[in-house]
């Protein structure tokens, strides 16, 4: 094998989503999601590895340096039987415990597998990589270490940290794969400037994903990161369900066909379907309680499939005020509705949130599943009530966790609204016994570019500590 083209330090990133219409809709073919990508990224940086002392040949480092015992080192070879890229990972020093990031291990194996496909005579060689993510895919409180930096290191391990819901393992992944991609392979054969590229990679992070994830979902928060705010119809389950092991004989072979074959993939996004009109914006209320997607997952589709007929009316209820809502912001956006009474002009998105989440709500109670708890109602219906707020819903899979509000772009809207939750309790008396704890502004908004390229050099003070 020969080495290929001197290797420069590349940097990528890609964004966090909120899943504004369409959650369980989105997992059966016939419904669409709409899904807004957020100015939360998750940035990669790749570049040769910067020091010999104790690196065996084939060792890729991987640091989340803003956590602590964030660092993974992994060795890598080309498995007999055409069986893909094998990755072990190494101990770091004898003094530390073997932590395991499975998303990390797994894409690493799946876009080594690929490049190498790619390139059957090249040499891989050895690089180090660096993570740094937006500090809003965190509650816990971070300090930056320099007055200029974007970004904040936090005291804790990785484990420790309290997730806000902005999908960081999608958003690794997929600047994770796009990273290695753009370093390894050459430009005439990826770069992310073109599509099809693009394509190549949401195939493979949805493969990786779904591998690290041990579980087929309906892929909406790869297909984000990948391509921003989109209208996303998903792909059909058995695209993945069949996809082969690591490690088994062809299993190259066979991931590059999966990954490059567009006859196999019958996903559909759409980014014009979805706008954000001028002088308005999203804002995430993160609620300080959890709630297990899977688990809900599991019991509405369960619900659904023993009620057929309640479901499916409203389902497609649900699905027509989905598109009423892609519809009505995309007319805000473009047709000349700038001048004129704000109330008038945005009196018929404010109907169709509200019809939503009432449809939501029915879901709810139908199925028996806390999707739009009535914790969650009253703070919905508060946040309503601010003046500039349109509406707010639920995001996603719903629950205790998050709300998302549509709000008029303005400081003051903001400032009510953080007025609001400073004091907001939620009593112990609702039904279901639980209570809420602090609901807090999220410093997230839409944003509608997808996977991007970033300057290495702006990761400096993170690859340097
Ligand atoms: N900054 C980071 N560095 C390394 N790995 C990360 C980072 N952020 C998230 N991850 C990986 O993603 C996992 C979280 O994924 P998941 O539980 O699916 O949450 P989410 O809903 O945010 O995607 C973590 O356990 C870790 O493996
Ligand atoms: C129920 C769903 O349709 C949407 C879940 O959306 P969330 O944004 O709640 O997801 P997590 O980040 O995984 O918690 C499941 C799916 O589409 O896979």
């Amino acid at each position: 094998m020969t080495s290929l083209h001197a290797l420069s330090p590349k940097a990528v990133s890609a964004p966090g989503k909120v899943f504004l219409a369409g959650g369980y809709l989105v997992l059966d073919r016939k419904y669409t999601a709409l899904v807004f990508g957020l100015d939360a990224r998750i940035h990669v940086c790749i570049e040769p590895i910067r020091t010999n002392s104790g690196v065996t040949l084939s060792e890729i480092i991987v640091r989340s340096p803003q956590f602590k015992e964030a660092t993974w080192e992994y060795g890598y070879r080309l498995t007999e039987h055409d069986g893909g890229i094998g990755v072990t990972q190494l101990r770091a020093s004898h003094d530390l415990p073997l932590t395991r990031n499975p998303f990390i291990e797994t894409t690493l194996t799946y876009a080594l597998t690929y490049i190498s496909s790619n390139l059957p005579h090249h040499l891989i060689r050895p690089s180090s990589i660096s993570i740094v993510a937006s500090s809003s895919y965190y509650s816990n409180r971070g300090t930056a270490p320099s007055p200029t930096s974007k970004f904040q290191a936090f005291n804790i391990p990785l484990h420790s940290a309290h997730k806000t819901g902005l999908g960081s393992s999608a958003a690794l992944v997929t600047s994770f794969t796009a990273a290695l991609l753009t370093y390894y392979l050459p430009k005439e054969v990826f770069d992310l400037e073109n599509e099809e590229s693009l394509r190549i990679l949401h195939n493979l992070s949805q493969a990786s994903h779904c591998a690290a994830q041990g579980k087929v979902g309906s892929g909406f928060d790869i297909a984000s990161a990948v391509y921003g705010s989109c209208l996303y119809r998903r792909f059909s389950p058995s695209v993945l369900s069949s996809a082969p092991d690591p490690g088994s004989p062809a299993f190259a072979t066979e991931l590059k066909s999966l990954v490059e074959d567009a006859s196999r993939w019958d996903t559909q996004i759409q980014k014009s379907a979805i706008r954000m009109p001028q002088g308005l914006r999203l804002l995430m209320c993160d609620v300080d309680c959890g709630s297990e997607t899977p688990g809900m997952v599991k019991k509405v589709l369960a619900w659904r499939e023993e009620n057929p007929e309640t479901a499916e009316a409203i389902w497609d209820e649900l699905q027509a005020g989905n598109e009423a809502l892609a519809a009505e912001l995309t007319r805000l956006a473009t047709a000349d509705v700038q001048n004129g009474d704000v109330a008038e002009k945005y009196a018929r998105l404010r109907e169709i949130v509200k019809a939503n989440r009432s449809l939501i709500r029915k879901m709810s109670v139908e199925s028996g599943v806390p999707i739009e708890p009535p914790q969650q109602t009253a703070l919905l219906d508060a946040c309503s009530g601010v003046p500039g707020v349109i509406g707010g819903v639920v995001p996603g899979a719903g629950g205790y966790d998050a709300i998302v509000v549509l709000i008029e772009d303005k400081e003051s809207v903001i400032n009510g609204l953080k007025k609001l939750l400073a004091g907001w309790k939620v009593d112990s008396s609702a039904d279901d016994g639980v209570k809420i704890g602090k609901v807090g502004v999220l410093g997230v908004r839409e944003e509608m570019v997808g996977v991007r390229v970033q300057d290495p050099a702006d990761y400096k003070e993170w690859i340097d500590v």
